[in-house]
Protein backbone atom coordinates (compact mmCIF):
# COMPACT_ATOMS: atom_id res chain seq x y z
CA UNK A 1 0.00 0.00 0.00
CA UNK A 2 1.56 3.62 -0.78
CA UNK A 3 -1.30 6.09 0.00
CA UNK A 4 0.05 9.32 0.64
CA UNK A 5 -1.29 11.85 2.69
CA UNK A 6 -0.68 15.54 3.78
CA UNK A 7 -1.95 16.48 7.10
CA UNK A 8 -1.48 20.38 7.77
CA UNK A 9 1.69 21.31 6.49
CA UNK A 10 3.16 24.73 6.60
CA UNK A 11 6.06 26.10 5.46
CA UNK A 12 7.54 29.44 5.93
CA UNK A 13 11.08 31.07 3.92
CA UNK A 14 11.65 33.79 6.32
CA UNK A 15 8.51 36.01 6.70
CA UNK A 16 7.09 34.66 3.79
CA UNK A 17 4.34 32.06 4.51
CA UNK A 18 4.96 29.29 1.48
CA UNK A 19 2.24 26.32 2.50
CA UNK A 20 -0.52 27.10 4.43
CA UNK A 21 -1.89 24.24 6.29
CA UNK A 22 -1.73 21.83 3.79
CA UNK A 23 -4.10 18.97 3.10
CA UNK A 24 -3.90 16.26 0.32
CA UNK A 25 -5.04 12.57 -0.07
CA UNK A 26 -3.69 10.59 -2.71
CA UNK A 27 -5.05 6.99 -2.65
CA UNK A 28 -2.65 4.13 -3.32
CA UNK A 29 -1.93 3.56 -7.11
CA UNK A 30 -3.85 6.66 -8.29
CA UNK A 31 -2.66 10.64 -10.00
CA UNK A 32 -2.62 13.89 -8.35
CA UNK A 33 -1.61 16.79 -10.51
CA UNK A 34 -1.07 20.28 -8.24
CA UNK A 35 -1.48 22.91 -10.54
CA UNK A 36 -1.05 26.91 -9.52
CA UNK A 37 1.15 30.04 -11.44
CA UNK A 38 4.43 30.43 -10.73
CA UNK A 39 5.54 31.05 -7.12
CA UNK A 40 2.54 29.10 -5.14
CA UNK A 41 4.58 26.85 -3.82
CA UNK A 42 3.76 23.78 -5.91
CA UNK A 43 7.51 22.42 -5.72
CA UNK A 44 7.68 23.13 -1.94
CA UNK A 45 5.14 20.65 -1.49
CA UNK A 46 7.02 18.47 -3.26
CA UNK A 47 10.13 18.70 -1.89
CA UNK A 48 8.58 18.32 1.49
CA UNK A 49 7.09 14.98 0.38
CA UNK A 50 10.25 13.99 -0.45
CA UNK A 51 12.46 15.39 2.69
CA UNK A 52 14.01 17.63 0.82
CA UNK A 53 12.67 20.34 2.91
CA UNK A 54 11.16 20.11 7.02
CA UNK A 55 7.77 22.10 7.00
CA UNK A 56 7.25 24.14 9.99
CA UNK A 57 4.31 22.24 11.02
CA UNK A 58 1.95 19.10 9.83
CA UNK A 59 3.07 15.15 9.00
CA UNK A 60 3.37 13.31 6.21
CA UNK A 61 2.57 9.73 5.80
CA UNK A 62 3.18 7.49 3.22
CA UNK A 63 1.72 3.69 2.96
CA UNK A 64 0.49 5.00 6.41
CA UNK A 65 4.20 5.06 8.03
CA UNK A 66 4.64 8.93 9.27
CA UNK A 67 7.95 10.02 7.42
CA UNK A 68 7.80 13.86 8.40
CA UNK A 69 6.45 15.09 12.12
CA UNK A 70 7.74 17.53 14.23
CA UNK A 71 10.91 16.99 15.28
CA UNK A 72 11.59 13.59 12.96
CA UNK A 73 12.43 13.30 9.79
CA UNK A 74 13.45 10.20 7.53
CA UNK A 75 15.75 10.97 5.35
CA UNK A 76 15.04 10.81 1.50
CA UNK A 77 16.60 8.11 0.53
CA UNK A 78 14.80 6.00 2.72
CA UNK A 79 11.61 7.20 2.00
CA UNK A 80 10.99 4.99 -0.92
CA UNK A 81 10.20 8.07 -3.79
CA UNK A 82 11.13 8.51 -7.24
CA UNK A 83 11.57 11.88 -8.13
CA UNK A 84 11.62 13.32 -11.88
CA UNK A 85 12.74 16.50 -12.59
CA UNK A 86 11.80 19.48 -14.93
CA UNK A 87 15.05 18.71 -17.25
CA UNK A 88 15.58 14.82 -16.31
CA UNK A 89 18.97 15.11 -15.11
CA UNK A 90 20.38 12.41 -16.88
CA UNK A 91 24.54 12.53 -16.61
CA UNK A 92 25.38 12.99 -20.08
CA UNK A 93 28.86 11.41 -19.94
CA UNK A 94 26.65 8.21 -18.95
CA UNK A 95 25.09 5.77 -21.26
CA UNK A 96 21.10 5.24 -20.96
CA UNK A 97 21.87 2.02 -19.80
CA UNK A 98 24.54 3.45 -16.98
CA UNK A 99 21.91 5.86 -16.21
CA UNK A 100 19.55 3.59 -14.91
CA UNK A 101 21.66 1.39 -13.21
CA UNK A 102 22.92 4.25 -11.28
CA UNK A 103 19.23 4.13 -10.23
CA UNK A 104 19.41 0.63 -9.69
CA UNK A 105 22.26 1.35 -7.22
CA UNK A 106 24.97 -1.04 -6.94
CA UNK A 107 27.34 0.19 -9.68
CA UNK A 108 27.45 1.58 -13.20
CA UNK A 109 25.48 -0.47 -15.28
CA UNK A 110 28.97 -2.73 -16.41
CA UNK A 111 27.14 -5.41 -14.24
CA UNK A 112 25.65 -8.66 -16.18
CA UNK A 113 22.27 -9.07 -13.78
CA UNK A 114 21.11 -5.51 -14.27
CA UNK A 115 21.16 -5.68 -18.26
CA UNK A 116 17.67 -7.61 -18.35
CA UNK A 117 16.59 -5.05 -16.08
CA UNK A 118 17.34 -2.83 -17.62
CA UNK A 119 15.96 -3.47 -20.90
CA UNK A 120 12.61 -4.55 -19.00
CA UNK A 121 12.97 -0.60 -17.87
CA UNK A 122 13.28 0.72 -21.46
CA UNK A 123 10.38 -1.53 -22.55
CA UNK A 124 8.07 -0.46 -19.40
CA UNK A 125 8.25 3.42 -20.86
CA UNK A 126 7.91 2.52 -24.57
CA UNK A 127 11.32 2.84 -25.50
CA UNK A 128 13.41 -0.03 -27.24
CA UNK A 129 16.41 -1.66 -25.12
CA UNK A 130 18.92 -1.31 -27.84
CA UNK A 131 18.77 2.26 -26.34
CA UNK A 132 20.80 1.36 -23.39
CA UNK A 133 23.90 2.03 -25.55
CA UNK A 134 23.30 5.89 -26.73
CA UNK A 135 23.84 8.71 -24.39
CA UNK A 136 21.35 11.16 -23.38
CA UNK A 137 22.47 13.80 -26.36
CA UNK A 138 21.38 10.82 -28.60
CA UNK A 139 17.56 11.13 -27.72
CA UNK A 140 14.80 13.39 -28.25
CA UNK A 141 13.96 15.54 -25.07
CA UNK A 142 10.71 13.31 -24.80
CA UNK A 143 13.14 9.99 -24.88
CA UNK A 144 15.11 11.54 -22.27
CA UNK A 145 12.79 12.37 -19.81
CA UNK A 146 10.71 8.44 -20.18
CA UNK A 147 14.49 7.48 -19.29
CA UNK A 148 14.78 9.74 -16.17
CA UNK A 149 11.52 8.20 -15.69
CA UNK A 150 12.68 4.64 -16.05
CA UNK A 151 15.79 5.55 -13.95
CA UNK A 152 12.91 7.02 -10.96
CA UNK A 153 11.21 3.55 -11.25
CA UNK A 154 14.38 1.46 -10.90
CA UNK A 155 14.17 1.23 -7.45
CA UNK A 156 10.74 0.71 -6.99
CA UNK A 157 9.53 3.78 -5.05
CA UNK A 158 5.90 3.38 -3.50
CA UNK A 159 5.54 7.17 -4.78
CA UNK A 160 6.73 8.96 -7.89
CA UNK A 161 6.93 12.79 -7.49
CA UNK A 162 7.24 14.42 -11.21
CA UNK A 163 8.26 18.40 -11.09
CA UNK A 164 7.10 20.03 -14.44
CA UNK A 165 8.94 17.26 -16.54
CA UNK A 166 7.42 17.82 -20.07
CA UNK A 167 7.30 21.63 -19.86
CA UNK A 168 10.87 21.83 -21.60
CA UNK A 169 9.13 19.59 -24.51
CA UNK A 170 7.33 20.96 -27.77
CA UNK A 171 3.35 20.72 -27.73
CA UNK A 172 3.51 17.55 -29.94
CA UNK A 173 6.18 15.74 -28.17
CA UNK A 174 4.88 16.77 -24.59
CA UNK A 175 1.71 15.83 -25.36
CA UNK A 176 2.63 12.55 -26.72
CA UNK A 177 5.35 12.25 -23.64
CA UNK A 178 2.77 12.96 -20.99
CA UNK A 179 0.23 9.94 -22.33
CA UNK A 180 3.07 7.50 -22.14
CA UNK A 181 4.02 8.41 -18.96
CA UNK A 182 0.66 8.54 -17.42
CA UNK A 183 0.22 4.86 -18.97
CA UNK A 184 3.41 3.52 -17.57
CA UNK A 185 2.61 4.56 -13.97
CA UNK A 186 -0.70 3.57 -14.23
CA UNK A 187 0.43 -0.07 -15.45
CA UNK A 188 2.73 0.00 -12.65
CA UNK A 189 0.16 0.52 -10.19
CA UNK A 190 2.41 3.60 -8.57
CA UNK A 191 1.21 6.46 -6.69
CA UNK A 192 2.20 9.65 -7.96
CA UNK A 193 2.15 13.57 -8.09
CA UNK A 194 2.70 16.18 -10.81
CA UNK A 195 3.55 19.52 -10.65
CA UNK A 196 2.57 21.49 -13.37
CA UNK A 197 1.27 25.09 -13.94
CA UNK A 198 -0.23 23.86 -17.29
CA UNK A 199 -4.33 23.43 -16.94
CA UNK A 200 -4.62 21.24 -19.78
CA UNK A 201 -1.48 18.86 -18.56
CA UNK A 202 -3.34 18.54 -14.98
CA UNK A 203 -6.68 17.68 -16.54
CA UNK A 204 -5.83 15.15 -18.66
CA UNK A 205 -3.21 13.38 -16.69
CA UNK A 206 -4.63 13.18 -13.24
CA UNK A 207 -7.69 11.09 -11.19
CA UNK A 208 -7.44 14.18 -9.11
CA UNK A 209 -6.59 17.90 -9.43
CA UNK A 210 -5.40 20.03 -6.80
CA UNK A 211 -5.67 23.55 -7.06
CA UNK A 212 -3.34 25.69 -5.61
CA UNK A 213 -2.95 29.97 -4.56
CA UNK A 214 -0.62 31.00 -2.60
CA UNK A 215 0.22 28.46 -0.43
CA UNK A 216 -3.26 26.99 0.17
CA UNK A 217 -5.62 24.73 -2.10
CA UNK A 218 -8.42 26.46 -3.41
CA UNK A 219 -10.12 23.49 -4.93
CA UNK A 220 -9.24 19.33 -4.55
CA UNK A 221 -11.03 16.74 -6.81
CA UNK A 222 -11.85 15.52 -10.30
CA UNK A 223 -10.63 16.99 -13.04
CA UNK A 224 -14.37 17.07 -14.69
CA UNK A 225 -15.38 18.44 -10.57
CA UNK A 226 -13.01 20.91 -10.70
CA UNK A 227 -13.37 22.12 -14.63
CA UNK A 228 -16.72 21.93 -14.08
CA UNK A 229 -17.64 22.86 -10.69
CA UNK A 230 -15.13 25.28 -9.53
CA UNK A 231 -15.34 26.07 -5.97
CA UNK A 232 -14.51 29.95 -6.59
CA UNK A 233 -13.78 32.22 -9.23
CA UNK A 234 -9.90 31.70 -8.98
CA UNK A 235 -10.36 28.36 -9.53
CA UNK A 236 -12.76 28.53 -12.51
CA UNK A 237 -10.23 31.39 -13.64
CA UNK A 238 -7.29 29.16 -13.21
CA UNK A 239 -8.67 26.07 -15.33
CA UNK A 240 -10.05 27.35 -18.34
CA UNK A 241 -11.63 30.26 -19.76
CA UNK A 242 -14.99 31.41 -19.04
CA UNK A 243 -18.30 33.80 -19.81
CA UNK A 244 -19.42 35.53 -17.13
CA UNK A 245 -22.90 37.14 -16.65
CA UNK A 246 -25.08 39.35 -14.17
CA UNK A 247 -27.92 37.08 -13.05
CA UNK A 248 -30.84 36.54 -10.01
CA UNK A 249 -30.15 33.33 -9.31
CA UNK A 250 -33.08 31.15 -7.75
CA UNK A 251 -33.08 27.55 -7.17
CA UNK A 252 -32.62 25.95 -9.96
CA UNK A 253 -31.99 28.52 -12.83
CA UNK A 254 -30.90 32.05 -13.18
CA UNK A 255 -32.07 34.96 -15.05
CA UNK A 256 -29.75 36.97 -17.10
CA UNK A 257 -29.28 38.71 -20.58
CA UNK A 258 -29.91 35.06 -21.96
CA UNK A 259 -33.15 34.86 -20.30
CA UNK A 260 -33.55 31.91 -18.01
CA UNK A 261 -30.74 29.56 -18.01
CA UNK A 262 -30.17 26.42 -16.01
CA UNK A 263 -28.00 26.72 -12.85
CA UNK A 264 -25.75 23.48 -11.30
CA UNK A 265 -27.90 22.32 -7.86
CA UNK A 266 -26.96 24.00 -4.25
CA UNK A 267 -26.07 27.35 -6.26
CA UNK A 268 -26.52 30.15 -3.83
CA UNK A 269 -29.49 32.17 -4.45
CA UNK A 270 -29.68 35.92 -4.92
CA UNK A 271 -27.96 38.59 -6.87
CA UNK A 272 -24.43 37.46 -8.37
CA UNK A 273 -23.23 35.82 -11.31
CA UNK A 274 -22.93 32.84 -13.81
CA UNK A 275 -20.32 31.19 -15.08
CA UNK A 276 -20.08 29.18 -18.16
CA UNK A 277 -17.19 27.64 -20.28
CA UNK A 278 -17.20 29.02 -23.58
CA UNK A 279 -18.09 25.55 -25.22
CA UNK A 280 -21.41 25.86 -23.36
CA UNK A 281 -23.07 28.58 -25.48
CA UNK A 282 -23.50 27.28 -28.88
CA UNK A 283 -23.76 29.84 -31.65
CA UNK A 284 -26.11 29.35 -34.49
CA UNK A 285 -26.42 32.29 -37.38
CA UNK A 286 -29.83 33.01 -37.80
CA UNK A 287 -32.47 32.21 -40.18
CA UNK A 288 -36.12 33.11 -41.28
CA UNK A 289 -35.44 36.80 -39.93
CA UNK A 290 -35.71 35.66 -36.41
CA UNK A 291 -33.68 38.44 -34.56
CA UNK A 292 -31.36 36.35 -33.02
CA UNK A 293 -29.59 37.04 -28.97
CA UNK A 294 -25.96 38.92 -30.35
CA UNK A 295 -24.03 39.88 -33.44
CA UNK A 296 -20.28 38.54 -34.33
CA UNK A 297 -17.69 41.18 -34.07
CA UNK A 298 -15.26 38.81 -34.71
CA UNK A 299 -13.88 35.28 -35.47
CA UNK A 300 -10.78 33.17 -34.61
CA UNK A 301 -9.88 30.71 -36.50
CA UNK A 302 -8.19 27.88 -34.80
CA UNK A 303 -8.53 24.46 -36.80
CA UNK A 304 -10.81 22.42 -35.40
CA UNK A 305 -12.83 25.06 -33.97
CA UNK A 306 -13.65 28.81 -33.65
CA UNK A 307 -13.56 31.36 -31.05
CA UNK A 308 -16.35 34.34 -31.85
CA UNK A 309 -16.73 37.23 -30.15
CA UNK A 310 -20.08 38.39 -29.59
CA UNK A 311 -22.20 41.93 -29.02
CA UNK A 312 -24.67 40.11 -26.81
CA UNK A 313 -27.70 42.11 -27.06
CA UNK A 314 -28.69 44.04 -23.59
CA UNK A 315 -25.08 43.67 -22.39
CA UNK A 316 -22.16 46.79 -22.76
CA UNK A 317 -19.31 43.83 -22.76
CA UNK A 318 -18.38 41.43 -25.72
CA UNK A 319 -18.14 37.96 -24.31
CA UNK A 320 -16.42 35.09 -26.12
CA UNK A 321 -17.89 31.48 -27.57
CA UNK A 322 -15.85 28.50 -28.64
CA UNK A 323 -17.95 26.28 -31.08
CA UNK A 324 -16.58 23.27 -34.08
CA UNK A 325 -15.28 25.43 -37.34
CA UNK A 326 -17.48 23.33 -39.59
CA UNK A 327 -20.96 25.49 -40.53
CA UNK A 328 -19.80 28.48 -37.87
CA UNK A 329 -21.30 32.03 -38.31
CA UNK A 330 -19.08 34.55 -40.07
CA UNK A 331 -18.36 37.98 -38.52
CA UNK A 332 -21.69 40.17 -38.98
CA UNK A 333 -24.02 37.74 -38.47
CA UNK A 334 -26.57 37.70 -36.01
CA UNK A 335 -26.82 34.50 -34.62
CA UNK A 336 -29.01 32.64 -31.51
CA UNK A 337 -26.76 31.23 -28.58
CA UNK A 338 -28.27 27.57 -26.88
CA UNK A 339 -26.71 26.71 -23.24
CA UNK A 340 -25.20 23.61 -23.17
CA UNK A 341 -25.89 22.02 -19.45
CA UNK A 342 -25.59 23.92 -16.83
CA UNK A 343 -24.08 27.26 -15.22
CA UNK A 344 -22.41 27.66 -11.75
CA UNK A 345 -23.38 30.20 -9.77
CA UNK A 346 -21.46 33.13 -7.45
CA UNK A 347 -22.60 35.28 -5.32
CA UNK A 348 -21.95 39.28 -5.04
CA UNK A 349 -19.35 38.42 -2.54
CA UNK A 350 -17.64 35.71 -3.71
CA UNK A 351 -17.04 37.84 -7.05
CA UNK A 352 -15.89 41.04 -5.03
CA UNK A 353 -13.54 38.88 -2.96
CA UNK A 354 -12.24 37.10 -6.23
CA UNK A 355 -11.61 40.74 -7.68
CA UNK A 356 -9.60 41.73 -4.33
CA UNK A 357 -7.88 38.70 -4.32
CA UNK A 358 -6.40 38.99 -7.95
CA UNK A 359 -6.87 42.75 -9.15
CA UNK A 360 -10.10 43.59 -10.97
CA UNK A 361 -11.93 43.49 -14.37
CA UNK A 362 -15.54 43.31 -14.61
CA UNK A 363 -18.09 40.48 -15.97
CA UNK A 364 -19.73 40.80 -19.36
CA UNK A 365 -22.66 43.51 -17.60
CA UNK A 366 -20.15 45.12 -15.21
CA UNK A 367 -19.70 43.16 -11.68
CA UNK A 368 -16.03 43.23 -10.53
CA UNK A 369 -14.39 39.96 -10.70
CA UNK A 370 -10.57 39.02 -11.56
CA UNK A 371 -9.44 39.92 -14.99
CA UNK A 372 -8.01 35.61 -15.50
CA UNK A 373 -11.64 34.98 -15.12
CA UNK A 374 -13.48 37.69 -17.13
CA UNK A 375 -11.82 37.14 -20.26
CA UNK A 376 -12.00 34.31 -22.49
N1 LIG B 1 14.94 27.53 -0.15
C1 LIG B 1 14.20 28.63 -0.28
N2 LIG B 1 14.52 29.75 0.42
C2 LIG B 1 13.76 30.86 0.34
N3 LIG B 1 12.64 30.97 -0.42
C3 LIG B 1 12.29 29.90 -1.14
C4 LIG B 1 13.04 28.68 -1.11
N4 LIG B 1 12.42 27.79 -1.93
C5 LIG B 1 11.35 28.41 -2.45
N5 LIG B 1 11.26 29.67 -1.98
C6 LIG B 1 10.21 30.65 -2.31
O1 LIG B 1 8.97 30.04 -2.04
C7 LIG B 1 8.01 30.41 -2.99
C8 LIG B 1 7.40 29.18 -3.63
O2 LIG B 1 8.39 28.52 -4.40
P1 LIG B 1 8.08 27.17 -5.19
O3 LIG B 1 9.33 26.80 -5.94
O4 LIG B 1 7.54 26.17 -4.26
O5 LIG B 1 6.95 27.65 -6.17
P2 LIG B 1 6.33 26.92 -7.45
O6 LIG B 1 4.87 27.01 -7.31
O7 LIG B 1 6.92 25.57 -7.61
O8 LIG B 1 6.83 27.88 -8.61
P3 LIG B 1 7.28 27.53 -10.15
O9 LIG B 1 6.04 27.07 -10.86
O10 LIG B 1 7.77 28.85 -10.65
O11 LIG B 1 8.34 26.48 -10.08
C9 LIG B 1 8.71 31.32 -3.98
O12 LIG B 1 8.44 32.66 -3.63
C10 LIG B 1 10.17 31.01 -3.77
O13 LIG B 1 10.98 32.11 -4.06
Amino acid sequence: MSRLVVDQVSKTFGHAPVLDAIDLDVADGSATAVVGSSGCGKTTLLRVIAGFENPDAGTVSIGGEVVTRQGFSVPPHRRAIGYVAQDGALFPHLTVGQNIAYGLGGGLGGKRKHREHIAELLEMVSLDPSYADRRPHQLSGGQQQRVALARAMARKPKVMLLDEPFSALDTGLRAATRQAVAETLRAAGMTSILVTHDQEEALSFADQVAVMCSGRFTQVGTPEEVYAAPADLFTAGFLGDTVLLDATIGTETAETVLGRIPVQVNAPTGTGAVMMRPEQLLARSVTDGHPGRATVRALEFRGADVVLTLDLDGCPEPIQVRRVSVDAPAVGDRVDLEVLGAAVAFTSEQCTAAGRASGSGATSTGMTVPDAVSAV
